[in-house]
């Protein structure tokens, strides 16, 4: 089948800028982003996108009102579609068998649902989504026994490796593009369709195809093995802390074997972000169901440590300000997960500032793409009251008014600004002896001493 159509359910972080590539890639496909949440749609109708991305909003401009469209009319964009993009949010459970672990996948259920009812052609179904292993085919049974037309449905796999903050050279250039689909005559037909969608601008040898099952497992797996990287050099820079090594030389030297490679080697206050950690426990939820308490085990030990890596973190900034830190102002430069993003979902910085405040400390927080609502309502949700809210954080608009008076200041975030921060008018501002704890190992520790700070970075022994 030749793409004339595409639909997409969700406008969120992925279905947007994904869409918006497609549709700038490919003029002659009409593309329709749908999501029910109707300020999300009037977002990306606007001037004001509701995900910030470097480059983004140029993408977004070239196509939107020519052959990219955003709306919440969802049911006609289905009817109309030759091919379905499912970029629904499939989150960690919160209930019932595998809470804590499985994916939730009410939204893909009912995606299915709505997709049987309205459709009465031929469709390509294609799974963007995060899933657990096995999910094209409850999909496939949904949208079979709820078909009420002589319509047929192809499920396809086509997992999304964009990292946030680099979307758009991510989908522009891509390592690879991975597409799984049934080993059937009508399932490799849909496979070629999905093809020569990206063979628009993706050379054919970076389209990978698999069958389905490996295609939705190669998901998990590619993100695992890179949250994994990033909890064993935080393990290591621990080790460093202990012993006078600098993690940054570490992971230079092993990073120079091409076997181990440079990147995901940068030690930190510990991954954030909305894929990995929930990824990954879906992971060992799969393990689980199928029998592999030690193949689970191994892979929950990753998350374990990026758990401590956040709580140690707390830990030496209480233990280094006298063990204390009540009523002390601590300045938190960095909100966002990583730099170049709005996103805070499982940012470190949340769980750091929930313990702090646990401690009875005042937290200044500056990040130049978080608002104050945001940050709020990330701390109600780890369980912060709105008293101890209202009484212990500020957000301000700058890192000097963050650090003016501060008795310890701390970057979460790499944004950077932050590195050209004016070290001697931060030094002047804040209270004396002058803590900086820099949790993302950004700025030169010798350089932070030689300005006067009691200076700490992940993974550097003093
Ligand atoms: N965020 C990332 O960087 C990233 C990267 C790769 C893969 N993923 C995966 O992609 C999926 C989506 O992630 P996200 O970050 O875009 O989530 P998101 O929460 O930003 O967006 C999901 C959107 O889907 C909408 N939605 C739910 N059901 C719908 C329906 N039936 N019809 C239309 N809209 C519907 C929601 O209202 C929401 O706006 C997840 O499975 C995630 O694991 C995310
Ligand atoms: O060496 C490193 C690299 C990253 N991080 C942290 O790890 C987290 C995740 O970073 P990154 O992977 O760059 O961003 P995400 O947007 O979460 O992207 C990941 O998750 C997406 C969602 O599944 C996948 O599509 C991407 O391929 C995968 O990189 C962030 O908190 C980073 O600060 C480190 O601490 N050290």
């Amino acid at each position: 089948m030749k793409i004339k159509t595409i639909c997409c359910l969700g406008a969120g972080y992925v279905g947007g800028p994904t869409m918006a590539m497609i549709a700038a890639k490919c003029p002659k496909i009409q593309v329709t982003v749908c999501d029910f949440i109707q300020a999300r749609i009037d977002a990306w109708n606007s001037d004001t996108l509701p995900v910030y991305e470097p480059g983004l909003k140029e993408v977004v401009e070239s196509a939107r009102g020519e052959n990219l469209h955003f709306t919440t009319k969802i049911k006609p964009a289905i009817a109309a579609a030759d091919l379905i993009f499912v970029c629904v949010g499939t989150p960690t459970k919160s209930y019932g068998i595998g809470a804590g672990r499985a994916a939730d996948l009410r939204y893909i259920e009912s995606a299915a649902r709505l997709i049987a009812e309205v459709s009465d052609s031929d469709k390509i179904i294609v799974e963007k989504s995060t899933i657990p292993v096995k999910t094209a085919s409850a999909i496939q049974t949904i949208l079979s026994a709820n078909n009420t037309s002589e319509a047929t449905f192809q499920v396809l796999s086509n997992p999304e490796f964009l990292a946030e903050g680099t979307a758009v050279s991510d989908m522009e250039n891509p390592d690879r593009i991975l597409i799984g689909g049934e080993q059937t005559p009508e399932g490799q037909a849909a496979l070629e369709s999905l093809v020569e969608v990206y063979a628009n601008w993706v050379p054919r040898d970076r389209i990978i195809t698999t069958n389905l099952w490996s295609s939705e497992l190669s998901k998990l797996v590619a993100n695992a093995f890179l949250a994994q990287r990033i909890s064993s050099i935080n393990s290591i820079s621990a080790l460093c802390e202990a012993t006078g090594a600098d993690v940054d030389e570490v992971s230079r030297a092993i990073g120079y074997d091409s076997r181990i490679g440079p990147k995901f080697l940068k030690a930190s206050v510990g991954f954030g972000g909305s894929c990995f950690q929930k990824d990954i426990l879906n992971l060992v939820y799969l393990c689980e169901s199928f029998g592999l308490p030690e193949a689970a085990d191994y892979w929950r030990s990753v998350v374990t440590m990026n758990d401590w890596q956040k709580s140690r973190f707390v830990e030496k900034i209480v233990r280094t300000l006298f063990n204390t830190v009540s009523g002390k102002r601590i300045a938190i430069l960095g909100f966002a997960f990583k730099k170049d993003t709005n996103d805070t979902r499982e940012s470190a910085a949340i769980n750091v500032c929930r313990d702090l405040i646990a401690e009875n400390a005042q937290v200044i927080i500056y990040d130049p793409r978080v608002p104050l609502e945001t940050i709020h309502r990330d701390l109600l949700e780890v369980g912060v009251s709105q008293n101890a809210i209202n009484q212990n954080v500020k957000v301000v608009a700058d890192p000097y008014q963050a650090a003016a008076g501060a008795h310890a200041l701390a970057t979460l975030t790499e944004w950077d600004e932050f590195r050209e921060l004016d070290l001697p008018r931060v030094y002047d501002l804040m209270l004396k002896p002058a803590f900086f704890f820099d949790g993302r190992a950004i700025l030169p520790l010798e350089a932070l001493k030689k300005q006067g700070f009691e200076a700490f970075a992940i993974g550097k022994g003093r």
